[in-house]
């Protein structure tokens, strides 16, 4: 299936790879290159404060230090992308497109470099890496696409006079991502913003700083000005201090629920718009007349991607009372085939989880199902790979939780890795007030050959991304977003542009002032 996925993504100028060549192995890389980037280069940050140690998931091993930015390095990153937004902003949509398309290039050619640091960084197999990373590309390819159909409306009015509008861009946009998808998310929010005009300032989470820079060194090298994107690595403080920046347009986050909250009320002091992507506990209805196969397929693909760790994931199985004893067989048969191990590896299926906080966090997530009743079907424990370079690295058994019930904490809350809570129901209606009840509204998912069900269903779930018969893809050209407390906009698709740019209405009088004085 990924690599079906993978054959469709390639290009077919796509860099060769010459089978079993890696730019690097696990447990041997350390980043020395400094992770900051602004006005062109990448840099040092020049405030004096501890460094972060950042691990590699895979070995457990230091992999690098970051430097975190503070007041004086943000204002320098502010100040380069001022400075290129004078310029990038004049440009005509099908210029900008150009520099985008090269940009996409770049990474085309760099695909397997970049994909492997990704691993390196984030702990997940090559193949899902490299799926990210294309899917970033194909971002940039489409926004370039659209760049040069940015228009306004002519209106007509009486007496020859007419207005128009202008779509402008924001200014200069910042980007504040997550740790699950590093490299794919810097390029979803890039892309919109940079086809609109707008230039960037990115902070990515502090546990992944490695591969973003990457992009903005990909950005420059296409021939964008110096400063259009930048990078500043930090944690709370480097994105607070964004934030609040004076000279921000926008912000757009990706994260959990609870730092949203915090970066809107941020950004309300400046009455700043934002884009929030946020988390989820998003529901799978599973009904009796599914293709059970797939059905089966669709679960695992909502639950098992990236360690876990997606925010989109439909963690809240619902399985029709009558086919759950065989879902539930097929569903642990093939969990249990899942292969563990160094992401680096072809045949890995799952990889390691960021970090070792993380780890013991989703672990007890699983103690805590036990203690409140549910069944553990199959994994849920600490994983030690055989290889000893492996033995440090953060790997868990994927596992399928039994006997859920909704007033339990893994049924309610986001655990972000590898646990997937199956629940029985029995009717349409039952399922669907069980699916919506909930804070959250990212995602949902229906399985059943019954077309007017499955519309019925979709219209009735509040959820801003539905799947029928699949689950957990993201063409770039559709929208992604969630309702309720999972966020606020969209990324991908046409609309994103709305996102990222502003209307300006021009009146234009033909005759006399008409004074009333
Ligand atoms: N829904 C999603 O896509 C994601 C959800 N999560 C959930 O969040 C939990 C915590 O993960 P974190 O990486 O700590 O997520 P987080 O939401 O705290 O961090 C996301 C980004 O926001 C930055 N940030 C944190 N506090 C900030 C502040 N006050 N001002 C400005 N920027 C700030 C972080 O440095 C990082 O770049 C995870 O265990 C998971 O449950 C995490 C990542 C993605
Ligand atoms: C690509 N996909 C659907 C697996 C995940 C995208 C959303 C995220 O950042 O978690």
């Amino acid at each position: 299936m990924l690599q079906r996925l993978a054959l469709s993504l390639r290009r077919p100028h796509a860099a060769p790879l010459a089978p079993g060549l890696r730019f690097v192995s696990s447990g041997s890389v350390n980043v020395t290159v400094p992770l900051n980037f602004w006005a062109g280069k990448r840099r040092t940050s020049q405030h004096k404060c501890n460094k972060e140690i950042v691990y590699e998931p895979a070995t457990g091993r230091v992999l690098c230090h970051l430097e975190p930015c503070g007041a004086l390095d943000v204002d320098q990153a502010m100040k380069a992308a001022k400075s290129a937004f004078g310029h990038w902003s004049k440009m005509s949509g099908m210029e900008r497109a150009r520099i985008m398309i090269e940009a996409a290039h770049i990474i085309e050619v760099r695909r397997e470099e970049i994909a492997e640091m990704e691993v390196v960084n984030n702990g997940k197999s090559i193949t899902e890496a490299r799926l990210d990373v294309d899917s970033g590309r194909l971002c940039i390819e489409y926004y370039a696409g659209l760049a040069s159909t940015l228009a306004g409306q002519h209106v007509q009015l009486p007496g020859g006079s007419f207005a128009y509008t202008r779509r402008e861009p924001l200014g200069v946009c910042v980007g504040i991502g997550a740790w699950n998808y590093p490299f794919q998310i810097a390029a979803w929010k890039s892309a919109p913003a940079l086809a609109c005009g707008n230039s960037m300032v990115f902070k990515p989470s502090p546990v992944t700083p490695v591969t973003a820079v990457m992009l903005a060194e990909i950005y420059a090298k296409a021939g964008a000005p110096e400063g259009l994107f930048n990078v500043v690595q930090g944690s709370q403080d480097t994105g607070s201090l964004l934030c609040h920046h004076p000279d921000v347009a926008k912000v757009s986050f990706t994260g959990s629920v609870p730092t949203g909250k915090k970066i809107m009320e941020m950004a309300s002091r400046g009455v700043k718009p934002v884009t929030l992507e946020l988390g989820g506990k998003s529901p799978l209805l599973i009904f009796q007349d599914s293709d059970l196969e797939n059905a089966v397929r669709g679960a695992l693909m909502a639950n098992f991607l990236s360690q876990g760790q997606v925010c989109s994931n439909g963690t809240r199985v619902f399985v029709q009372k009558d086919i759950l004893p065989e879902f539930v067989e097929e569903v642990v048969k093939r969990t249990q085939a899942i292969e563990i191990g160094d992401p680096l590896l072809e045949s890995t299926r799952m990889g390691a989880l960021v970090s070792k906080p993380h780890l013991e966090k989703v672990l007890s997530f699983v103690d805590q199902a036990k203690k409140e009743g549910a069944t553990v079907l199959c994994g849920g424990e600490l994983f030690t790979p055989s290889d000893p370079k492996l033995k440090g690295g953060y790997y868990m058994t994927p596992c399928v939780l039994g006997d859920c019930t909704d007033d339990m904490t893994c049924v309610k809350e986001e655990i972000f890795g590898p646990v997937m809570s199956v629940l029985s129901f029995e009717t349409e209606e039952e399922v669907l007030y069980r699916a919506n009840n909930t804070t959250m509204g990212l995602a949902a998912g229906v399985f059943t050959r019954d077309v007017r069900r499955a519309h019925r269903v979709v219209e009735n779930l509040k959820a801003g991304s539905c799947f029928i018969n699949n689950y957990n893809i993201t063409p770039v050209e559709v929208p992604f977003g969630g309702f309720k407390m999972s966020g606020i906009g969209r990324e991908n698709g046409q609309v994103t542009i709305e996102h990222y740019s502003q209307l300006k209405t021009v009146f234009v009088e033909m005759g006399d002032v008409d004074s009333l004085f």
